[in-house]
């Protein structure tokens, strides 16, 4: 588990995290999603131990993470651009993590450069971005490191491989419950493949969890009201449920609600709708409700 607590970090007069908190729970893979600048690679670094901050603490399984050789093997962290040394290929980098990392595995490393048709003995710096990229996935993936960071994990990365990359993650989850968090600045890099999110926003945190259980709490419903009630439905149903979210086109009254689903639905059905249906929700819908009236502009992270 990685417990970040009201963590602040500063750079002169930027502040790049802001009072952030929340916890990552074992065996997760976990989201940080925020545009350019939110603060995710400073989460990260200072995750990492690389970076200290200048307010709050962070703790891996109870241990602190700045500069701390008690939990510098249980992580491997990619940063959004690696270091290599020049001339070095994958062997020669893996050979390096090796005498880091005890659980890193050549064999692994080989087997799956070849699935994604990597040489692994061809210099990196001749490598194109995207192949970079799956060079130092596979590598962090065999590394075995009970936790993974990553910094723009699927960026230059073709969709196809993108998948094959999701799929390794997803199987490598499986087989040795491992916690990822990974970065990202648009939810759908993110949507079926994290269990929890977060949502950094100018370095504050504006929403911490799992979406998916979160749905279980608000729901999208299609309803059609009869003349007056068409007329007044808003004014009604606010008083009589959590409404975060009302829009009316022609006949059609669309809500999004908080709440118990049997209580809504016997709330709806008190004002005899001539229709009424429950709509599955995004997990984009799900965010922006979750956000209604936080006043922050978020749309740019679901582009
Ligand atoms: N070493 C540094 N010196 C000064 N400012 C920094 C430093 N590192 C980060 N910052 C600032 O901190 C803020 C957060 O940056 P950070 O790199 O964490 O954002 P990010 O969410 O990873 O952005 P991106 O998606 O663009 O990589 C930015 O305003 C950035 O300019």
């Amino acid at each position: 588990m990685i417990e970040i607590r009201h963590v602040t970090k500063h750079f002169d007069s930027i502040t790049a995290l802001n009072d952030v908190t929340f916890t990552i729970p074992k065996g997760r893979i976990f989201g940080l999603l925020g545009t350019n600048g939110a603060g995710k690679s400073t989460l990260l670094r200072a995750m990492a131990g690389i970076l200290s901050c200048d307010e709050g603490e962070l703790l891996i399984d109870g241990e602190a993470c700045y500069d701390n050789p008690k939990v510098k093997e249980s992580f491997f962290y990619l940063p959004d651009d690696p270091y290599y040394f020049p001339n070095a290929s994958m062997e020669v980098m893996t050979d390096f993590y090796r005498r880091q990392y005890k659980g890193m595995s050549a064999e692994a490393v080989g087997y799956m450069a070849e699935r994604l048709e990597l040489d692994t003995r061809r210099p990196l710096r001749t490598f194109s971005k995207g192949m970079k990229r799956q060079a130092f996935l596979i590598m962090a993936l065999c590394a075995n490191t009970d936790y993974l960071l990553c910094d723009e994990v699927f960026d230059g990365l073709d969709p196809v491989v993108t998948e094959v990359m999701k799929k390794l993650f997803l199987r490598e989850m499986e087989e040795q419950s491992r916690t990822v968090v990974v970065a990202a600045h648009k939810l759908k890099d993110l949507e079926e493949f994290c269990q929890d999110i977060a949502i950094l926003h100018k370095g504050g945190m504006l929403l911490a969890g799992d979406m998916r259980r979160r749905a279980g709490e608000i729901y999208k419903l299609q309803c059609v009201f009869d003349g007056e009630m068409h007329e007044k439905a808003q004014e009604y149903l606010n008083v009589c449920l959590d409404v975060v979210r009302f829009r009316q086109e022609g006949y059609f009254t669309t809500l999004i609600v908080r709440g118990e689903k049997e209580k809504i639905l016997e709330q709806i059905q008190r004002e005899n709708p001539v229709f009424c249906r429950e709509v599955p929700m995004t997990l984009q819908e799900i965010f922006l409700a979750e956000m209604e009236g936080n006043g922050y502009d978020v749309s740019k992270v679901f582009q």
